[in-house]
């Protein structure tokens, strides 16, 4: 059980769930601020909304070491795949399963909800099994999967435009996981260049690579009073979201000034984790 958790990385399930419940308790903010007596809270909904994403994102997240056992022998041997504690064909139905449960689960919730999970479902599969070979497109599959769980939850108003209303939280987010899957790259080059892959860092360099995620990571950081410029977000918001860019800016500085992509990683990530604070305290 534990093996299987891991590789779900459960950790990732939490917080992307926990993100597109925010994208719900956001658009229904919005909306019920404009039409305070015709919303209901979609107490099901959120329930659904988190399910779907935890399974999906565990699904997406085994499906990628399925594909990755050979890189991950390099990289990441002690993972649940290449460490033998879960064979290959294990993975591959535990992964598949998990794809069905979530997408059935978003389908309950409407069919807008339905055909994001399905359509991301595909796309995680079609990452894991080509386009995370591809310079910078991967980079953006990623992005785009981690920003859509905001869309996810505001999808669940879809026909009161709740999508509209979350996309400057989707742009942040997929912004943010850009930069830090650029760094990623660049701290799994080793095992890319024997696997044949062509990332970004081994097509244009590491260097280069280092400067344009900081770039991007540098733009989220500029970006991120937008939610509360939108009234999106409270001013307690602004406060906590300055730690978070604080942050971002010390994995800006791992990276440019340390040359350490596995720290700025790992900073990347705890200014993520430290923005979702941030969305929740401030919704
Ligand atoms: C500037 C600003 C306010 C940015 C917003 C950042 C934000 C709120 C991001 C949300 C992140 C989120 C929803 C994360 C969900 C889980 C996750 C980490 C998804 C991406 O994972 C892909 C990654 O390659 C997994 O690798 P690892 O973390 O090393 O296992
Ligand atoms: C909104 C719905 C229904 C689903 C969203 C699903 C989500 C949140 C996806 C987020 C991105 C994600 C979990 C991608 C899974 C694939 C993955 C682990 C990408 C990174 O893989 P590698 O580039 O191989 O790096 P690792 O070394 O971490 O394996
Ligand atoms: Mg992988």
């Amino acid at each position: 059980m534990k093996a299987y958790l891991e590789l779900m990385r459960y950790g990732n399930c939490i917080m992307a769930a926990i993100a597109a419940t925010i994208g719900v308790f956001i658009a229904y903010n919005i909306l019920a601020a404009n039409a305070p007596d015709t919303v209901l809270f979609p107490f099901c909904g959120s329930a659904l909304v988190f399910l779907t994403v935890f399974l999906v994102t565990g699904a997406g997240n085994a499906i990628n070491d399925y594909y990755d056992v050979e890189i991950d022998r390099i990289n990441k041997p002690n993972r649940p795949i290449p460490s033998g504690r879960i064979s290959i064909p294990a993975a591959l139905y535990f992964s598949l399963a998990l794809f069905g449960l979530g997408t059935a689960s978003a389908f309950l919730i409407n069919v807008p909800c339905g055909l994001i999970a399905l359509f991301n479902s595909l796309l995680l599969i079609y990452y894991a099994s080509t386009l995370k070979r591809t310079a910078l497109l991967g980079n953006l599959t990623v992005g785009y999967l981690t920003g859509s769980t905001f869309l996810f939850g505001g999808a669940v108003f879809f026909e009161r435009g709740g999508l509209e209303s979350v996309f400057v939280l989707f742009l942040l987010a997929t912004l943010a996981t850009v930069a830090r899957e650029i760094v990623k790259d660049i701290e799994d080059m080793d095992g890319d260049m024997k696997d044949g892959a062509r990332t970004l860092p081994i097509v244009i360099g590491a260097r280069s690579s280092a400067y344009l995620a900081a770039s991007i990571g540098l733009v989220a950081v500029l970006a991120s009073p937008l939610p509360y410029l939108q009234s999106l977000m409270s001013v307690r918001y602004l406060f906590l979201v300055a730690v978070a860019d604080l942050l971002f800016a010390a994995a800006v500085y791992r990276i440019l000034g340390k040359g350490d992509p596995a720290g700025s990683s790992r900073m990347f990530k705890m200014a993520m984790a430290f923005a979702l604070v941030s969305f929740l305290a401030g919704a």
